[in-house]
């Protein structure tokens, strides 16, 4: 018989987060996923082997030291008293479907793979909750990493912790994630920062299954750190209250039995980050205002997916009308775009086979 540990697979699911009013808030997992096998048995040179498939695969660094998946797991594993990865780790094949730098949350899934790699490697036990906040450690608005992890359409927000917990969740991320291992032979420096206990809360809202998401992806990458630079410090008031009104509607307009157009349309509208976006995503106002349930009945409301560009349009059916304006609306800007009919689904699992 033989001694080597079960192969384990993790799916995590891509994220759309904000729609439309919820900037930093809310989030719904959607039916693309990053896929992990890991592997155990006896590596060859003492070194573990990463390959990927799909999304990303040629641009993604496959250095465990370097490669966002397996700095995370390194990350929680030496929280958790492990110096390394575990000896009898073999290899790690990443198959990934979420596309990079679109808002659709492919490093919420990255990171979300990672904690769980972690948890995996060092059979740690931790709960849904602790692993949320090593996350947040890491991704630091709680809206992709939470509906990644636990599924379905997610409202969370962060705990406001005390002094000495705030220090700890706000040191560089330099400091949770060093990219290079020490000399041969030389200890790691410093012990990484623990994370505060219980930093993301988060509440399930309704569904109704028959809202499915049209993902419009443009054929180009938008960090979103980038997209984030061009927000503003300070909002009026008018428009903070424009969001909150919106949002307490739009959270459970989506649930109802029978969703109302008009309803979710307007409850769809942000002047939070969109307004400011739009200077990187040309295109954005024209397709937000000119696809409405009046011109494509099926649609129930509009906005970008995650910091962008991807484009988020729920609906009922006419699914491929709805992709085919906005692609006719981005190609009066030159900007190619790819579509996808995407289903809210589960969050994310782990198997041993
Ligand atoms: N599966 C993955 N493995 C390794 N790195 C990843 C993975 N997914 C995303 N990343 C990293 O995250 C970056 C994209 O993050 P970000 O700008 O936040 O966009 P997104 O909206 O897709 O989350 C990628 O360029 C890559 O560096
Ligand atoms: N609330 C964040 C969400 C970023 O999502 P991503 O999918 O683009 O990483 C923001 O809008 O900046």
């Amino acid at each position: 018989m033989s001694n080597t540990r079960p192969t384990i697979v993790i799916k995590v699911p891509a994220t759309s987060a904000n729609i439309g009013p919820g900037f930093d808030v809310v989030g719904l997992s959607l039916s693309l996923y990053l896929t992990l096998t890991v592997k155990f048995g006896v590596p060859s040179f003492d070194r573990f082997d990463i390959s990927y498939s799909g999304e990303g695969a040629e641009e993604v660094s496959l250095d465990p030291y370097r490669n966002l998946l397996t700095r995370v797991a390194l990350y929680v594993l030496r929280c958790n008293n492990y110096r390394s990865f575990p000896s009898d780790l073999l290899s790690i094949h990443a198959d990934n479907q979420i596309p990079f730098g679109r808002g659709l949350g492919s490093s919420g899934a990255a990171v979300i793979a990672g904690v769980l790699l972690g948890n995996a490697l060092g059979k740690l036990d931790l709960t849904t909750e602790r692993m949320l906040d090593y996350a947040l450690m890491i991704e630091r608005h709680p809206d992709n990493v939470t509906a990644a992890l636990v599924g379905g359409f997610i409202g969370s927000y962060l705990r406001e912790l005390d002094p000495a917990a705030m220090v700890a969740s706000q040191v560089p991320l330099s400091e949770v994630l060093p990219e290079y291992p020490p000399d041969a032979g030389e200890e790691w420096g410093l012990s990484p920062p623990v994370p505060p206990l219980g930093i993301g809360h988060y509440v399930r809202f309704n569904w109704n299954h028959s809202i499915k998401a049209v993902a419009i992806i443009p054929r180009f990458e938008l960090s979103t750190a980038k997209a984030r630079e061009v927000l503003p410090m300070q909002y009026s008031r008018k428009d903070l209250v424009f969001n909150m009104q919106r949002l307490a509607v739009l959270t459970t307009a989506l649930g109802q039995s029978s969703p109302d157009p008009e309803l979710v349309y307007e409850a769809m509208k942000d002047r939070v980050h969109q307004p400011y976006r739009k200077t990187l995503i040309p295109g954005l106002p024209a397709v937000t205002s000119q696809i409405t349930p009046k011109s494509h009945p099926g649609l129930l409301g509009i906005c970008l997916s995650g910091a962008g560009p991807t484009i988020l349009a729920l609906a009922t059916h006419n699914f491929e009308a709805i992709a085919q304006s906005a692609r006719e609306i981005f190609a009066l800007e030159n900007i190619e775009v790819d579509w996808k009919l995407l289903e809210v689904i589960d969050g994310s699992e782990v198997q041993e086979l």
